[in-house]
């Protein structure tokens, strides 16, 4: 299949998906031979084989689409095989039942591209069966922006890991939103206030509530830790949720509509626990004992001026990678760690290194 055209299908078009699709898409290279031809979003899906002219891809969206069919990305993937193209998932959602359907597309030959951070931090038995089919059909799974964004931190890992190294422990604020939030957060403000500028923003996770209860580090800790190559789940992440229990499990939307309680269970919090704090970061960690048993963890942790957290641009991602040849001096690496640019960069920069890889093949 060396040389066949590249069919795309992009599955999720929200912020990151409408970005990739407004400023990505129309630059693929002509001798790519790449084009998107399918666009799925919950409801609706258009396919269109000889490509979507990506420059109006919204109107035309519009006018095109049809009832998403339960088996739509399934029937897409056949029409792409017949036509002896080489099919590349782009999954820019973040549903757990799209993340389940990887093992199937591998089996049908997609290629993947995730943003979706749900099957590379899924339960073990399922990451490993996902593995297991993805190598057996030979195909392509990229996730770079799946932790810190637009931020080389995965690739820097596992050429770590290619040149004999050890990582030990890595750790940081590795949420672009909470970052964003408590680099700007000062003791006495509605915390809420800086919550909804981040959502705005197209920072935060479609429900705030996941980067705001640790879930969305978790994620991003299971994805580092295997990524070296350490046996992880989120079971063994210790988790500090700032949501408190009466507002886990309501609907999103009345989560933003009782925002008040939030405001003053994490007010509570703070006077009791740290009551002369006026800054604070959200820090993640995972790290590797002499046994060799991995653990991680988060926590919300008040800081002074004299924080090597305490003046990073808001927004600003932070992993400090300790190593056997990075030991008493670590790596790190920091930047912008959410929004829409740099993670639909990070999301064509993965699709441009699988369309090398699939012409080298
Ligand atoms: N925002 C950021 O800075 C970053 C985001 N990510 C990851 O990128 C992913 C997307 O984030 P973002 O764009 O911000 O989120 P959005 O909520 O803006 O977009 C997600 C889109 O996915 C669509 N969707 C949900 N379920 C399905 C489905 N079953 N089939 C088709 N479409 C579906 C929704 O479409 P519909 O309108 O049809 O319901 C929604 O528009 C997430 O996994 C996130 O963790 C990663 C790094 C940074
Ligand atoms: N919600 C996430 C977005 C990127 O993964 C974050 O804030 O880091």
């Amino acid at each position: 299949m060396s040389g066949a055209e590249v069919a795309i299908g992009v599955i999720g078009v929200g912020t990151i998906g409408g970005y990739w699709l407004d400023h990505f898409a129309p630059t693929l290279p002509l001798q790519s031979r790449a084009r998107v031809t399918a666009i799925f979003r919950r409801q609706q899906q258009w396919l269109a084989p000889r490509g979507i002219a990506s420059k109006h891809w919204r109107e035309t969206f519009t006018q095109h689409a049809q009832a998403r069919q339960a088996d739509g990305v399934e029937q897409w993937l056949q029409a792409t095989r017949q036509r002896e193209q080489q099919p590349v998932v782009l999954d820019l959602t973040a549903d757990k039942t799209i993340s389940r359907r990887y093992p199937a597309w591998f089996a049908s030959g997609a290629h993947i591209i995730s943003a979706n951070k749900y099957a590379g931090s899924s339960a073990w038995s399922f990451y490993q069966e996902l593995q297991r089919v993805r190598r057996q059909y030979q195909r392509h799974w990229l996730y770079n922006t799946t932790v810190g964004a637009g931020l080389p931190i995965l690739s820097a890992l596992h050429e770590r890991c290619l040149c004999g190294d050890q990582v030990q422990r890595v750790e940081g604020n590795l949420s672009g939103s909470l970052s964003w939030i408590f680099q700007q957060y000062r003791a006495g403000d509605k915390l809420s206030d800086w919550v909804l500028k981040a959502q705005k923003m197209g920072l935060t996770e479609p429900d705030p509530r996941l980067d705001l209860g640790g879930m969305d580090v978790a994620r991003k800790l299971v994805i580092l830790a295997r990524e070296v190559g350490w046996k992880l789940q989120l079971k063994d992440i210790n988790m500090q949720n700032l949501v408190p229990d009466t507002l886990q499990a309501v609907s999103a939307t009345n989560f933003v509509a009782r925002l008040d309680d939030f405001d003053q269970a994490f007010d509570a919090w703070r006077q009791r626990e740290h009551p002369n704090a006026e800054q604070f970061v959200y820090l993640g960690f995972v790290a590797r004992d002499g046994a060799g048993q991995a653990s991680g963890g988060t926590r919300l942790q008040p800081i002074d001026d004299s924080s090597p957290y305490a003046r990073l641009p808001a927004g600003n991602a932070n992993f400090t990678v300790q190593s056997r040849q990075y030991d008493a001096n670590p790596l790190v690496i920091q930047g912008p760690g959410a929004g829409p640019e740099v993670t639909a960069a990070g999301v064509h920069s993965d699709v441009l290194q699988l369309i090398a890889r699939l012409k080298n093949n």
